[in-house]
């Protein structure tokens, strides 16, 4: 559905994507986390057909999106920098996304009227900031859009109003299969929501996978023998962290569930719980490993 292939991007001499790939298939909901300056909304530019990529691909719908106007017109995009027509009131947005947009739903349109209670002859410049990504929500769930691309779309909001434009979201997906991208600097934001997350840092994808998958993979247990920990046990498993606290040991293991607490019981342990791990510490983990300072790259 989204699908960028060995994208590179220079300005001037500076590359600021490096080779990236990127695959949404449709009806996911995609995060892209990466900190300050990674590329993400370099990457975004391109999949809203905003910059022509010096090599790769982009293509949504199997469609090239580089000025490409029908495939532009079924895209929702959110941009971090808003902007809006001045003078404009909500409802002469409306109107004039009505005239773009040629699957413009007004029933749906007069619906949200109700979640985001905001009077529409206001003129939009005059709204605060968190009202004016509201006013851009409604406006853009209204085009009924295949593929909606938002960056960094809850900030400003507030709480309530975040777990309402997530629902609106989540039941878009459901309804209609919409393919949805995020990008945000909070992974443990994205974690409900997001089927697959892909990470980006200092232009390059460093890894791209189904949220599943990945949780399925990788496993915290805390664990104690009666004696000492059995040293075959770091030949058997992979274990990619290992901390002694008192006589518990607290692990982050690879690999099978099944497999690995087998293993694990061949040798007879006092204490074994699988604990809860989050997002976060499945990446820190996973690309620890791969010798990236992790933690700068998340928090
Ligand atoms: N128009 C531009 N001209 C020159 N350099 C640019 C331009 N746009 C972005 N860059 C550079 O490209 C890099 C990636 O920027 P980008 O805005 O894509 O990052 P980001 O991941 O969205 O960051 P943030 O989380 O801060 O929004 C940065 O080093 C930035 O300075």
């Amino acid at each position: 559905m989204i699908r960028v292939k060995n994208l590179d991007k220079y300005f001037g001499n500076f590359k600021a994507l490096d080779n990236v790939n990127l695959n949404v298939p449709k009806g996911s909901i995609y995060g892209l986390v990466g900190p300050n300056g990674a590329g993400k909304t370099t990457l975004i530019k391109h999949l809203t057909g905003i910059y022509k990529q010096n090599n790769g691909d982009v293509e949504i719908l199997g469609e090239k999106v580089y000025e490409n106007i029908n495939i532009k017109s079924k895209i929702g995009y959110i941009p971090d920098d808003l902007y809006f027509f001045p003078q404009y009131t909500i409802k002469n947005m409306a109107s004039y996304y009505k005239r773009i947009y040629s699957d413009w739903n007004e029933e749906r349109y007069q619906k949200l009227k109700k979640v985001f209670e905001i009077d529409e002859n206001k003129k939009v410049n005059k709204l605060s900031k968190g009202m004016q990504k509201q006013v851009l929500f409604w406006l853009t769930l209204s085009i009924m859009p295949k593929v909606m691309i938002l960056d960094e779309p809850i900030d400003g909001l507030d709480p309530l109003m975040r777990k309402k434009v997530w629902n609106l979201i989540v039941e878009d997906v459901a309804e209609r299969e919409t393919t949805v991208l995020i990008s945000s600097h909070n992974l443990k934001e994205l974690e409900n929501i997001c089927d697959h997350v892909g990470i980006m840092h200092k232009g390059k994808m460093l890894i791209e996978s189904n949220l599943d998958e990945l949780k399925s993979d990788v496993h915290k247990i805390q664990i104690a023998y009666k004696n000492d920990f059995p040293t075959n046990l770091d030949k058997e498993l992979k274990i990619l962290y290992k901390e002694k606290r008192g006589s518990i040991y607290l692990l982050i293991v690879k690999g099978n569930r099944e497999k690995i607490v087998s293993t694990f019981n061949k040798y007879n342990p006092i204490i074994l719980d699988i604990l809860p791990l989050s997002l976060e510490e499945v990446f820190i983990y996973e690309l620890g490993g791969a010798g990236y300072e992790i933690t700068n790259i998340i928090f």
